[in-house]
């Protein structure tokens, strides 16, 4: 095994972050939601964002290493990767002078595959990584390599600024900036493999009546609640989003239109136990539009999203003139 040297301006980048003060922060949505993301579209069992620090590399957003926060920085494949500006890639550790004897190679987890992509602080010191392992060895083709570049950038977009924010505070599904962001990088992902994938827009009726009769504060529980019920109910590699207003969107990744009609009714019951719950004043009720993704008809997300708009508003009129 191999020591990672320091990078040069190593004193500089120290300060720049711990300046970030993000080190033993709690894990925060808006980095697991990438990391999530990351390991779906990449297909592997571990996605991390890393920090490496003085004497060790902490983790800012781990999925599929359990509860682990950080390793000791001698032993870090993201050591070596925070030395180069562009990604590095492992196919097979055993087989790299650098790793095949780390005690993470010879032992758990057992790494074979990494990919590391270096993120950067905006005066331009780099951080840390975005990076996926996987436990047998695999290559990593140019658009892969594309792929977690983008990724990495909205890491270092979460990194960078609180207004530049993909959070809505109030539920914590992702903002519409947000939910763009991640629904492009699923249909690409889903164009590259030639996966089904469908767009779902959710509006909420009669919500302005909760407001009214309730409250403004009861109108944020409504919202709260329902996105609560969208997130128990898709999968975790589904990207969730609210829009605006009453307005929540949801990308369902490896997912037919008639896929959606299952997710749909499995979501129409839970919402229906939440009604009779009786925890709430009101009912939640509301109005979606199903599209599937057809390459032909959708040039981009935006394309996608206008026909699921109004699909949506189609259901609203014919629920208004039913009424
Ligand atoms: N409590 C709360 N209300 C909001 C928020 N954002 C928007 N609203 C309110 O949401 C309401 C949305 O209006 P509409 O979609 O026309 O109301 P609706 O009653 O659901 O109408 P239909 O869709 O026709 O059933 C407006 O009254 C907004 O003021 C928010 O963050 N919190």
């Amino acid at each position: 095994m191999i020591i990672a040297e320091l990078p040069v301006n190593e004193a500089a980048r120290i300060d720049a972050l711990h300046s970030l003060r993000i080190l033993d922060t709690p894990r925060e949505e808006r980095f697991d939601r990438l990391t999530r993301l990351a390991r779906r579209l990449f297909d592997v069992p571990m996605a991390v964002v890393t920090l490496v620090d003085v004497h060790r590399q902490w983790f800012k957003s781990c999925v599929g290493l359990g509860d682990a926060t950080e390793t000791s920085r001698d032993v870090s494949f993201c050591a070596h990767a925070i030395l180069s500006e562009d990604l590095t890639i492992v196919p097979d550790a055993r087989l790299d002078a650098r790793f095949a004897t780390n005690p993470q190679v010879t032992g758990e987890p057992f790494i074979r595959f990494y990919a590391g992509c270096p993120i950067k602080s905006e005066s331009g010191f780099t951080l840390g990584t975005l990076c996926l392992v996987d436990t047998v060895p695999r290559s990593f083709d140019v658009d892969e390599q594309f792929l977690l570049k983008d990724l990495a950038a909205m890491v270092e977009q979460e990194l960078a600024a609180v207004k530049l924010a993909t959070i809505d505070d109030l539920t914590g599904v992702s903002n519409r900036r947000g939910f763009e962001a991640l629904a492009r990088h699923a249909l690409a992902n889903a164009r590259r493999i030639g996966h089904a994938a469908c767009v779902l827009n959710f509006d909420l009726n009669h919500f302005k009546q909760i407001n009214d009769r309730f409250g403004h504060s009861e109108g944020d529980q409504a919202l709260t609640d329902f996105a609560g019920l969208l997130m128990a109910n898709l999968r975790e590699s589904d990207v969730i989003g609210r829009l605006g207003g009453d307005e929540f969107a949801v990308f369902l990744t490896n997912t037919s239109l008639d896929d959606s009609v299952v997710v749909l009714q499995h979501l129409q019951q839970a919402v229906q136990a939440f009604n009779q719950s009786g925890q709430r004043q009101y009912q939640l009720d509301y109005c979606v539009g199903a599209v599937q993704y057809d390459p032909e008809q959708h040039p981009d997300l935006a394309a996608l999203q206008r026909d699921a708009d109004a699909a949506m508003y189609e259901r609203k009129k014919a629920r208004r003139a039913a009424t």
